[in-house]
């Protein structure tokens, strides 16, 4: 496929902490509208991946790409990686949200560090920039939680701010690393549930690092598997069988049963 037509395209990409590797020569590329599944057994690098497709962290070698626009090559960011990673949205298993600011306002701020810089910015977004973040805790189905403290917010409620965050941010793609990890059962299904929507509806690229094996299955046609930084499996979701899984996990397959959400389907 074209790199102008992929939202994401990763070639070469190595990693080492410390002379371990995490990623191994990874390559792959997502299409702008796919929804993929990043799996593997903890420690396998998915965290790793993601966070090198923003350039919150670099590699030692390779390169990628967002939108055919290299964001890192051979461990350099380039010049222009804030502008091209502002199309791209992260979301954190533990949501990164700044608790004492309200619902709204941690829309408005997005991912600014410095509280008391944020609360004197707060005050000056315009009455447009007000309405848009409105809209996008809307779409997310929480407008009535605007003016409440994020931690106030109930964890599946703090998660949509996150994911309003990135709306509010015009993204183009969403990262998420284990969204629903901190999550209850019918939190995490509405999660799921709004991440396919924005993906549905609004062509939102979606790439998610989940363990829930069945969430994997029920969301998911496509999914990448790693295993000690290794992609040992890029295809459809259905092929993942019993003993594919048992590969892609070795002695970690328990994992899948420990941490799964099975419940979330209950009803
Ligand atoms: N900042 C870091 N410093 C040192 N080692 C790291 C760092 N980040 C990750 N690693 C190591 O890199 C490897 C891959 O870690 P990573 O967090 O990417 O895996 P993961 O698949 O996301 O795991 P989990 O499912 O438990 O989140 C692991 O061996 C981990 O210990």
């Amino acid at each position: 496929m074209a790199s102008s037509h992929s939202a994401v395209r990763v070639m070469g990409l190595s990693k080492a902490f410390k002379g371990q590797p995490a990623l191994q020569n990874v390559s792959m590329t997502v299409a702008a509208g796919e929804m993929v599944a990043l799996v593997g057994a903890s420690g396998s690098g998915k965290s790793t991946l993601l966070r090198n497709l923003n350039g919150l962290q670099q590699a030692d070698k390779g390169s990628v790409e967002i939108f055919g626009n290299v964001l890192q090559l051979e461990g350099e960011l380039h010049s222009k990686a804030r502008q091209i990673r502002s199309h791209v949205g992260f979301i954190f298993q533990q949501f990164n949200l700044v608790n004492r600011l309200t619902a709204l306002e941690n829309v408005l701020v997005g991912n600014l560090s410095q509280v008391s810089m944020l609360r004197s910015l707060v005050h000056n977004f315009t009455k447009s920039e007000k309405v848009r973040a409105l809209a996008a805790l809307e779409r997310v189905g929480i407008l009535n939680q605007a003016h409440k403290r994020a931690s106030a917010l109930s964890g599946g409620q703090q998660q949509r701010v996150a994911i309003a965050r990135c709306l509010m941010q015009g993204a183009k793609i969403i990262l998420a690393d284990e969204p629903i990890a901190s999550l209850d059962p019918d939190s995490a299904r509405k999660v799921m549930e709004l991440l396919t929507s924005l993906n549905a509806e609004q062509g939102i690229t979606v790439v998610t690092s989940l363990h829930q094996v069945q969430v994997v299955q029920r969301y998911f046609k496509r999914s990448i598997a790693l295993r000690q930084g290794v992609v040992c499996f890029d295809g459809f979701t259905v092929d993942l069988d019993a003993d594919r899984l048992n590969s892609i996990y070795g002695s970690a397959v328990e994992e899948l049963v420990m941490r799964g959400h099975s419940e979330m389907f209950a009803s």
